[in-house]
């Protein structure tokens, strides 16, 4: 299952660009506004003929320019999820969710996946954007798609509405066997969802990869924004502690965490904000901090300003730690310098720890 994207256009003043490969899982497209998302998107879904360039999908051209080969949107066999859910307000849940849907007998199993079975006799009016959203979701996925085209599906909830549609999301990730194109510009919800990353810039690929590799990588920190970079640590639950955290197995060690939900075995995607993340050089005594792991330096990226991004590998996996350049000369700092980093447990936001 994968998606194979190279295709080029003019739009209006935007050079647009893009080559790209969609493998199984969630692949996002992250870019700031205008730099041609939605755009690539379209082009995948048919709604936007490119001047130049190739879709292939399984194995099937949906788009060969140069052969004049264009399938139309029906036959794409793409669910399409837009921002503003775009339900038939006149019909109840149930019809919207059934309309062109290829399979009923999925319905069941699609309403359990997005918590919407008990919605299905209502109109869209009655909806919460979060549900509206969910259903949205549910009618893309009836219709039978090969790739399911997400386009910011969560722009117009609020901060909380958003946190209770991600476990939603991730399940359909785990679960649903099925390419996940999702545009985005919230750096939260890619570290969420992502296991392909595609930073847009300016209607380019400024890079494409694993999600963790470029969560991690301490030259794109500023695309992420110097408050926003972090890594994301795969995790899994070993126990709930009576003072209320979660001990955590990660690859160099335990995390103690505020109470995360799930059952022991429970895999996790722990983000951990760069400027959360302290180093020490010798292992601290008598601090209040309750993570501290071994790890070693492996690069550093001078900012513009008096900060320096620093990777770190903690056992299998990449940290990034964003310290001042001050600190890292008086730590001597440099790739291969053996250190711990240390971690405030309350810094670990639960919106930042996902399941999966
Ligand atoms: N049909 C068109 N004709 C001319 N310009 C267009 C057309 N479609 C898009 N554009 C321009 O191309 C640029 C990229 O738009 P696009 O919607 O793809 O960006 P985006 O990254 O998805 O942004 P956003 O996050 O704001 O949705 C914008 O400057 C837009 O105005």
């Amino acid at each position: 299952m994968s998606l194979s994207v190279d295709i080029a256009t003019r739009l209006g003043a935007l050079d647009l660009a893009v080559a790209f490969d969609a493998p199984e899982g969630v692949t996002a497209l992250f870019g700031r506004s205008g730099a041609g998302k939605t755009s690539v998107v379209n082009a995948v879904a048919g709604l936007l003929h490119p001047d130049r360039g190739r879709v292939v999908l399984n194995g099937r051209v949906l788009l060969d320019r140069a052969k004049g080969l264009s399938v139309p949107v029906h036959r794409r066999r793409i669910g399409y999820v837009f921002q503003d859910a775009r339900l038939f307000p006149h019909l109840r849940v149930r019809a919207n969710l059934l309309y062109g849907a290829k399979d009923d007998a999925r319905l069941g199993p699609i309403c359990d996946l997005l918590g919407i079975a008990g919605l299905q006799e209502r109109r869209p009016g009655a909806l919460s954007g979060g549900e509206k959203a969910r259903v949205a979701i549910g009618r893309a996925l009836l219709s039978g798609p090969e790739l399911l085209v997400m386009d910011e599906p969560l722009a117009a909830l609020d901060q909380d509405r958003r946190q209770d549609i991600l476990p939603y999301l991730e399940r359909l990730r785990d679960e649903a066997g099925l390419p996940i194109l999702y545009v985005s510009h919230a750096v939260e919800e890619i570290a969420r969802l992502a296991t392909t990353l595609v930073l847009i810039e300016e209607g380019r690929v400024l890079r494409s990869g694993p999600a963790a590799a470029l969560l991690s990588a301490p030259d794109l920190a500023p695309v992420f924004g110097p408050r926003m970079a972090g890594a994301v640590l795969p995790g899994r639950i070993v126990a709930h502690h009576a003072d209320g955290l979660t001990e955590v197995a990660v690859s160099a060690g335990r995390l103690f965490l505020p109470a995360v939900a799930g059952a022991g075995g429970q895999p996790l995607r722990i983000r951990i904000a760069a400027q959360d993340v302290m180093i020490a050089l010798d292992r601290p005594e008598r601090v209040s901090a309750l993570n501290i792991l071994p790890a070693t330096v492996t690069a550093l990226h001078q900012g513009q300003g008096p900060g320096v991004m620093v990777q770190l590998s903690a056992g299998e996996d990449l940290l990034l730690a964003r310290v001042t350049r001050r600190s890292a000369e008086a730590l001597g700092l440099v790739p291969g310098r053996a250190c711990h980093v240390v971690l405030k447990s309350v810094a670990v936001a639960p919106g930042g720890v996902g399941q999966g």
